[in-house]
């Protein structure tokens, strides 16, 4: 079978994003369909990252926290992924993890709500927040509630006992994509907050979250931002509950001065009170080089190229591969940038398609999901990819012993 990843895409070739591919270290032979999962790795962060370590901290050792600025990072990345999810400066703080923030930034928004109980999200929220939602719900101990409810029946869901929407914007499974501006607005005339989840969405579509009038937010730097293997995740607070909103983790890096070493806590003003305890300072530098990457781009003209990739993909497997049914919403506008498929067999099949070179991954009990990247996939990756995928599935290559073995992590 003749593999056409190298061949030119016109699509690929009319379009100036198409050349953001050389910034990044990709293995030869694969296409990568998983930065949804995984970010590949920036090109530069290596020798930035060896700059940060050998003259940073093998020189500067202690000084380098005020000589390299390193006690305000956490701000300094918080801005520049802020610029990507529609946020003003001063509102975003990098650090922690996904679930961690999500922790921090819920308890804040049912503190500012009391009296009503209810915590509303969806069953295609990603496991790890309603577990947390659920952690926050036992310890407090307050007759917390969490509803779950299916992802169309959360307006209808809303009430006057609903103190929080806790959603994500892109489901990682289906691609779907809530209504963010919409369901944030009929959060608010509920009299409930809206948190948002942002993991699927930053850095591969544009966010508004000034716009949206979320009230907090959270997401990942691992997946569409690159910043590496458990890179710091993010957290938004908006400017009107900068002042108010109090966070459970009262760790030191959230306190007002840290090095007055005060024995009473007194939060930081702004979104640093969010902050716990020493920023990893190295993981921080890797998800900053990487952030380098997205400082020309235009988010419509990324989503564009989202929307153009994805539909190629969606129409091509639709034609040739009649065993896939499509999880996605088929309308572009209420997807991400990932499109899935149902297929009984779909550990297998993804198996074997990373086997060809084709990395995506499989979420159980049946999805064969997709990520497309704008910044290094290409329409000649999608038509190459496809090709690969109908291969498999025309010689039901998949249905080999050897693809069902489960790994530890799929
Ligand atoms: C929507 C969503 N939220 C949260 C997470 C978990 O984030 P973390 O592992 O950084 O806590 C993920 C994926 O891992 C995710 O897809
Ligand atoms: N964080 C991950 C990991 O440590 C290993 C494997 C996958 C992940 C993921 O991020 C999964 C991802 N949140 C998902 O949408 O399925």
């Amino acid at each position: 079978m003749q593999d056409r990843s190298d061949a030119v895409h016109p699509l690929d070739a009319a379009d100036p994003l198409s050349r953001k591919r050389a910034a990044f270290e990709l293995p030869a032979g694969v296409i990568y369909l998983d930065g949804n999962s995984l970010g590949p790795l920036p090109a530069h962060v290596p020798e930035r990252l060896a700059g940060v370590v050998r003259a940073q901290w093998g020189q500067s050792l202690i000084r380098a926290w005020n000589d390299h600025d390193w006690i305000d990072l956490p701000r300094r990345v918080g801005d520049r992924i802020a610029r990507l999810v529609g946020a003003a400066s001063g509102t975003v703080v990098a650090g922690d993890s996904t679930s961690v923030n999500l922790f921090k930034v819920l308890a804040a928004a049912l503190a500012l709500r009391p009296g009503r109980t209810v915590i509303l999200s969806d069953t295609g929220n990603f496991p790890t927040d309603l577990y947390m939602a659920q952690g926050l719900r036992d310890l407090l101990a307050r007759g917390h509630e969490l509803r779950v409810v299916a992802p169309e029946e959360v307006a209808g869901a809303l009430g006057p006992d609903v103190a929080v929407l806790m959603l994500t914007e892109v489901d990682y499974r289906t691609g779907r994509r809530h209504d963010m501006a919409a369901l944030t607005r009929a959060a608010h005339v509920a009299g409930a907050l809206a948190v948002w989840d942002l993991a699927h969405s930053a850095g591969a579509l544009p966010v508004d979250l000034a716009g949206a009038g979320a009230d907090f937010a959270v997401g990942c730097g691992y997946k569409y931002l690159n910043g590496g293997p458990g890179a710091p995740a993010f957290l938004y607070v908006a400017p009107r509950h900068q002042a108010e909103a109090v966070q459970p983790l009262a760790g030191w890096m959230g306190h007002e001065a840290p090095f007055a070493f005060d024995l009473d806590y007194r939060p930081a003003a702004g979104a640093d009170r969010m902050r716990v305890g020493t920023p990893p300072i190295l993981s921080l530098a890797a998800l900053d080089a990487a952030l380098d990457v997205f400082d020309d781009v235009d988010m419509a003209a990324l989503r564009a190229r989202s929307i153009s990739l994805c539909e190629l993909f969606r129409t091509e497997v639709e034609a040739r591969c009649p065993g896939l049914v499509l999880a996605s919403p088929r309308d572009p506008q209420a997807r991400g940038s990932q499109v899935s498929f149902r297929f009984a067999d779909g550990y297998a099949l993804m198996q074997a398609l990373i086997e060809r070179g084709v990395i995506g991954d499989f979420r159980a009990p049946d999805i064969v999901r997709f990520g497309f990247a704008p910044l290094y996939v290409s329409h000649a990756d999608v038509l190459a990819a496809v090709d690969i995928l109908a291969d498999i599935l025309d010689t039901r290559a998949w249905d080999a012993p050897r693809f069902k073995i489960r790994a530890k992590v799929t």
